[in-house]
């Protein structure tokens, strides 16, 4: 097992605020996590970290065993495989497909006039096929359904096969058939030994893919619970998460929160 992601004893701290709280977290490479908790609970500022996009006011983050601080962020970030709404809204409308996921050979956004190797190429149509997107190579980003959208932009991080990949939200705005086609994906690429590690963040239990191993429950900035999946999602950790009482279900790999009566 290798280390992708050590946080110790980090906080960030913004207006006199510890947005988070002296966190410490452990991610191995053949770990599939997810991030739980309610809004400004501190999970983007969280991602923002492991994707080396910004530094913790205190305590060390570790980022595929390179220190923050210490190391060129922008070769590290090449490394790291990152998707959320808003790197889809930089998408030019008129790209096409194809070239979503080619030009992140250059982690560029919008193809100009850079020569790509057939390599590189044979790699696009592979993940294309593989994220279920080879039918819509050539169509534009724009007339994408939101949920072929978010498949396209998992497929662009992926083409790099970076060591870790960050998901913000992915199943966030989808409709029910959508979401549920998005997760039996994600699924099948948590499962396979191949994938690199993978962080998602969610606000929903419902979109806990099976085959994700383990959770980190978060709460004003602080973690209120963390580890694998069967033993710490717990109605009581949910209570202390979200500040309220649910009956958890779990069927299939699959779980589902509602409010106790
Ligand atoms: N740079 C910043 N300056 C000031 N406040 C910030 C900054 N970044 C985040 N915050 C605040 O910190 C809190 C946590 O934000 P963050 O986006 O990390 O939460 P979150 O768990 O991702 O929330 P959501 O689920 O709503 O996306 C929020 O109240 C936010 O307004």
């Amino acid at each position: 097992m290798t280390n992708v992601l050590r946080l110790n004893d980090v906080s960030y701290v913004r207006n006199q605020r510890p947005i988070l709280d002296n966190v410490s977290w452990s991610v191995e490479d053949s770990e599939r996590w997810v991030v739980l908790g309610p809004n400004g609970a501190g999970k983007t500022t969280l991602m923002k970290l492991a994707m080396a996009a910004d530094y913790p006011t205190t305590g060390s983050v570790d980022v595929l065993d390179e220190r923050l601080g210490k190391v060129d962020v922008f070769d590290l970030r090449t490394r790291i495989g990152f998707v959320s709404s808003a790197s889809a809204r930089r998408i030019p409308a008129h790209e096409l497909v194809r070239d979503v996921v080619l030009t992140a050979a250059y982690s560029v956004e919008g193809r100009w006039n850079e020569q790509y190797d057939s390599i590189d190429v044979r790699q696009a149509e592979r993940v294309l096929a593989e994220w279920d997107l080879a039918d819509f190579a050539d169509n534009t980003f724009g007339t994408l359904s939101d949920g072929e959208q978010k498949r396209a932009m998992i497929a662009r991080a992926v083409m790099t096969d970076p060591e870790m990949l960050l998901l913000d939200e992915p199943s966030a705005s989808l409709d029910l058939g959508a979401r549920e086609r998005l997760l039996q994906m994600l699924s099948g690429f948590a499962r396979s030994p191949y994938s690199p590690a993978m962080i998602m963040v969610t606000h929903h239990v419902e979109e806990i893919p099976p085959g994700f191993t383990h959770v980190l429950m978060m709460r004003g900035g602080k973690v209120q619970a963390a580890g694998p999946i069967a033993e710490t999602l717990t109605a009581e950790n949910l209570e202390v998460t979200f500040g309220m009482q649910f009956e958890l279900a779990e069927a299939n790999g699959r779980y589902a929160a509602t409010a106790r009566p």
